[in-house]
C-alpha cells in the first residue's frame, strides 16, 4: 500500500474540526428524534415507563459543550483502503445509521488503545486529539504499519505530549475518567471477559481504581442485557472515597451502578461497639465460617419420637428411624438451612402418603399438601428443625462458653474461645452491642440460612484491607458472577490485611483467578515516590515502588517547626497553597482533626473535613490520616508523620499508613513536623 503524503497540519486540523461539527449536529438530530417519539404504550404504567426511558435517552444525548465528542481516531486497513473510525465517549450515527463516532467500548476501538509498532493490529493511522474547552486544538499521529517522520511514539514515556498533558494536569475536584488515554496494559484488564475474575496488584497511583471503573463501564456495554438484570456493584473503603470516584461512571453514561462500602454492604444491624484488634482479627478469620455453620446446623434435632398424623378415623405413623433418615438426607444435600426446613413438611407428608398407599388408599397431591400443612406436621417440624435468628445464634455463642465450645470443635483453641466470649454478656440478643466484625458474622449466618443473591459483577477496591470473613461476604455476592479485585499489599493497614492475593481470592471463592501487576505510576511524581518508597523494605519487603511516568519530578519539602508553632504553621502552609490553583489535601493524625479545623476556621481558611457530611467542595480538604486511602490531591501537606504512625496498633501498620498518606500528591508534598521523623523518613 502506498503511503499518502503528510497532510498540511492546519488544513488537517480544520477537517477534523469540521468532522466534530458534523458529529455535534448528528447528535442534536438524534436527540430531536428521541424527543419527538410518542410514549404510546398499551396501558398507563407501561406508558409512563416508556416516557421515562425516552426522557432518559434524550438526557443522555445532550451534548456537553465542554468536552469533544471524540478524542481519537484509528484508520484501519481492509487490505486496499484505510477507513477512519472516530473514538469517543458515546456512539453517534448519521440518518442512515452509519457511525460518525464510535463508542470507546466497541470492538473496533480496541486497536486505538492496544495497537503498537510491534503489533499494529491493522492500524494505518492512530491520531490523538488535544482538546480544550470542547474544541480540537491539536493532534498527534502514529503510522503503525509504515512509520513516518514526525510520528510520536506513544510507547515511549513522554512520547505523547497529549498523554503527558492529561497526566500532568493539576487536579481539582473529584476523579475524572481516563477514556482518552487508557494504556495498553490497563486496556487488557478493562476488556477482560465478563466471566473472568481479575485481581490487580498495583503500587499507589498506577490506575487501579480508574481501571476498575472503566472495566465496569465496558462490561455494562459489552454485556448490557445480562448485567442490567444481575447488577454491577462498586465496593470502596469509605464514603469520602466513594464521593471522590462517584462521578466517573455517570460521566461514562452508566448511572445504574451502586457504590457502597463493605460496612454498608453487610450492615443490617447498627454497629454500637468496637472490638479489640485481636478480637476483631479472630472474628475475621475464615475458621469462624465453620464455627457458625456448626452452631446453626446443631439446632436440627434428632428424631426421638415418631411422627403421628391423625386423618379421619385413622392415625398414620412414621417411625423415628425413618424421620432421621430424612433429616440426615436434607442436612447433607448442600441446601441452605431454611430451604431444607421448608422441604421437610413435604418430605414427611410424602412418607405418610406412602403409608396410605400401602394401606390401599389412593391419595393425590392435594392430600400430601394438606398433610404437610397440618398442625401435627407443623408442630413436629418446629421442634425438630427450629426457625433460627442469626442474632440469637451469635448472642448465644458470645455469651455461653458451652455453646461456643460445642460449635468451635477443634477449630478454636481454648484461649481463642476465651477472647471471643463477652466479659459481661447482655441479657438478650436485643440488648447486644454489635461490632463491625459481628455484622460480617451475622451476614455469614444469614447466608447459612438462606442463599445470598448474587450480582453479575463486583469491583472491589482496596481489597487488601478485607478480612477473610469480609472477603467471603463479597464473594458470595458474586457467586454466579465475577469480580475485579484491586489493591496493594503494601497499603494494607488493617490488622487482618492480606499478605497474599491467592489467599484472598480463595476466600472470595475465585481460587486461581489471574493476578495482574500494574507498575507505571500516573499520580505520584518521582521526588515524592522515591521518598515514600524508603518505607517499603520495612513494611512490605519484596514489593517495588511504581515507576513514575510523570515528566515533572514534583516538589518535596521537609519542613520542621517547633512544637508550639505547629498549628500556626499548618494554617499558614495550607493558606499559602490555596493561593494557587489545584486541590490541597491537609492530612493530619485523626485526633488532631478537630483542633486543626478550628484553627483553619479562625484564620478564615475555607475547607471541608473529609469523613463528615459536607455540602460544598472547597479547595482545601482536611483529611484524617485513616480516611486518605484511595484519594488524591494536587498538593498535599502531611502533618506530624510520627503521630500518624504511632496511632496504629503496630509499627508495620504505622509505616504502611504513612506510605498511603505520602503517596496522595500529584504535584507536591510538604511534610510538616515538630517531632522527629520516623526512622526511614529521617
Ligand atoms: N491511563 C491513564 N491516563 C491518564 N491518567 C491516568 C491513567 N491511569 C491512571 N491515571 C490517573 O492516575 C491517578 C491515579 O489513579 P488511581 O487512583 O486509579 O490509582 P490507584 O492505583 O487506584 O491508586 P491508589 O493505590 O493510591 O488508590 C488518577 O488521577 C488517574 O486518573
Amino acid at each position: 500500500m502506498s503511503v499518502p503524503p503528510a497532510p498540511d497540519p492546519a488544513h488537517e486540523l480544520a477537517r477534523e474540526q469540521a468532522h466534530l461539527a458534523r458529529a455535534r449536529s448528528e447528535l442534536a438530530r438524534m436527540r430531536e428524534h428521541t424527543l419527538s417519539l410518542q410514549a404510546d404504550a398499551g396501558d398507563k404504567i407501561a406508558g409512563e415507563h416508556l416516557a421515562y426511558t425516552l426522557w432518559q435517552r434524550a438526557k443522555a444525548l445532550l451534548d456537553d459543550p465542554g468536552s469533544a465528542l471524540f478524542f481519537g481516531r484509528v484508520d484501519l486497513t481492509d487490505g486496499s483502503a484505510a477507513r477512519p473510525h472516530y473514538i469517543g465517549r458515546r456512539h453517534v450515527s448519521d440518518p442512515a445509521g452509519d457511525p460518525v463516532v464510535i463508542d470507546w467500548r466497541a470492538e473496533v476501538s480496541t486497536a486505538f488503545y492496544r495497537a503498537s509498532r510491534t503489533y499494529p493490529m491493522g492500524v494505518v493511522l492512530r491520531r490523538r486529539f488535544g482538546v480544550d474547552g470542547g474544541e480540537l486544538t491539536a493532534y498527534e499521529d502514529e503510522h503503525l504499519l509504515a512509520p513516518q517522520d514526525g510520528d510520536v511514539d506513544a510507547g515511549e514515556t513522554g512520547g505523547s505530549a497529549i498523554l503527558a498533558r492529561e497526566i500532568e494536569r493539576p487536579r481539582i475536584g473529584p476523579m475524572r475518567d481516563i477514556v482518552a488515554t487508557i494504556q495498553p496494559e490497563q486496556d487488557q484488564i478493562v476488556r477482560a471477559d465478563v466471566s473472568s475474575t481479575v485481581c490487580v496488584q498495583g503500587a499507589p497511583g498506577t490506575g487501579k481504581t480508574a481501571v476498575g471503573l472503566h472495566r465496569a463501564a465496558w462490561l455494562l456495554y459489552a454485556f448490557r442485557e445480562r448485567l442490567s438484570r444481575t447488577g454491577v456493584l462498586v465496593v470502596g473503603p469509605n464514603r469520602a472515597f466513594l464521593e471522590h470516584i462517584g462521578a466517573v461512571l455517570p460521566a461514562l453514561g452508566e448511572i445504574e451502578v451502586r457504590h457502597t462500602t463493605i460496612e454498608e454492604l453487610v450492615g443490617d444491624v447498627p454497629v454500637r461497639a468496637t472490638d479489640d484488634p485481636r478480637v476483631a482479627t479472630l472474628k475475621g478469620d475464615a475458621r469462624l465460617a465453620d464455627v457458625l455453620r456448626r452452631a446453626v446446623w446443631a439446632r436440627v434435632g434428632s428424631a426421638g419420637e415418631p411422627l403421628v398424623v391423625p386423618r379421619g378415623a385413622r392415625k398414620w405413623r412414621v417411625g423415628a428411624f425413618e424421620v432421621q433418615e430424612i433429616l440426615d438426607e436434607l442436612g447433607t444435600r448442600g441446601v441452605r438451612y431454611d430451604a431444607a426446613r421448608a422441604m421437610l413438611p413435604q418430605r414427611l407428608a410424602h412418607a405418610v402418603l406412602v403409608r396410605m398407599e400401602r394401606a390401599g388408599d389412593t391419595p393425590d397431591d392435594r392430600v400430601q399438601d394438606a398433610v404437610a400443612r397440618s398442625k401435627p406436621v407443623r408442630d413436629y417440624v418446629t421442634t425438630l428443625w427450629p426457625r433460627v435468628d442469626p442474632r440469637q445464634v451469635l448472642w448465644e455463642l458470645w455469651s455461653s462458653p458451652g455453646a461456643l465450645a460445642a460449635a468451635a470443635g477443634s477449630d478454636l483453641t481454648a484461649e481463642e474461645q476465651e477472647l471471643l466470649l463477652w466479659d459481661r454478656p447482655p441479657r438478650t440478643k436485643g440488648a447486644a452491642r454489635w461490632t463491625a466484625a459481628d455484622t460480617v458474622l451475622l451476614d455469614e449466618l444469614g447466608d447459612i440460612l438462606e442463599r445470598t443473591p448474587s450480582l453479575g459483577h463486583i469491583v472491589l477496591d482496596e481489597a487488601q484491607d478485607l478480612s477473610p470473613m469480609q472477603l467471603r461476604a463479597v464473594g458470595r455476592r458474586a457467586a454466579t458472577g465475577s469480580l475485579t479485585v484491586l489493591g496493594d499489599i503494601a497499603q494494607g493497614t488493617t490488622p487482618w490485611a492480606t499478605g497474599s492475593w491467592q489467599e484472598s481470592l480463595r476466600h472470595l471463592g475465585k481460587d486461581g483467578a489471574h493476578v495482574e501487576v500494574l507498575d507505571r505510576g500516573f499520580r505520584v511524581p518521582a521526588a515524592v515516590i522515591e521518598y515514600a518508597a524508603r518505607l517499603l523494605p520495612h513494611m512490605a519487603p519484596g514489593l517495588g515502588a511504581p515507576v513514575s511516568v510523570r515528566e515533572n519530578r514534583g516538589r518535596l519539602d521537609l519542613d520542621r517547626v517547633a512544637a508550639a508553632d505547629l498549628v500556626a504553621a499548618v494554617v499558614d502552609r495550607a493558606a499559602g497553597l490555596a493561593r494557587q490553583p489545584g486541590s490541597v489535601g491537609l492530612i493530619v493524625p485523626d485526633d488532631r482533626v478537630a483542633a486543626t479545623a478550628r484553627a483553619l476556621t479562625a484564620a478564615g481558611v475555607a475547607h471541608d473535613v473529609l469523613g463528615t457530611e459536607h455540602d460544598e467542595v472547597h479547595q482545601v480538604q482536611l483529611v484524617p490520616a485513616t480516611v486518605a486511602k484511595g484519594l488524591e490531591f494536587d498538593r498535599v501537606i502531611v502533618v506530624e508523620p510520627a503521630a500518624i504512625a504511632a496511632a496504629e496498633p503496630d509499627e508495620r501498620t504505622g509505616l504502611r499508613r504513612l506510605y498511603v498518606v505520602l503517596t496522595r500528591a500529584v504535584s507536591g508534598l510538604t511534610v510538616l513536623h515538630a517531632e522527629p521523623l520516623p526512622g526511614p523518613l529521617a
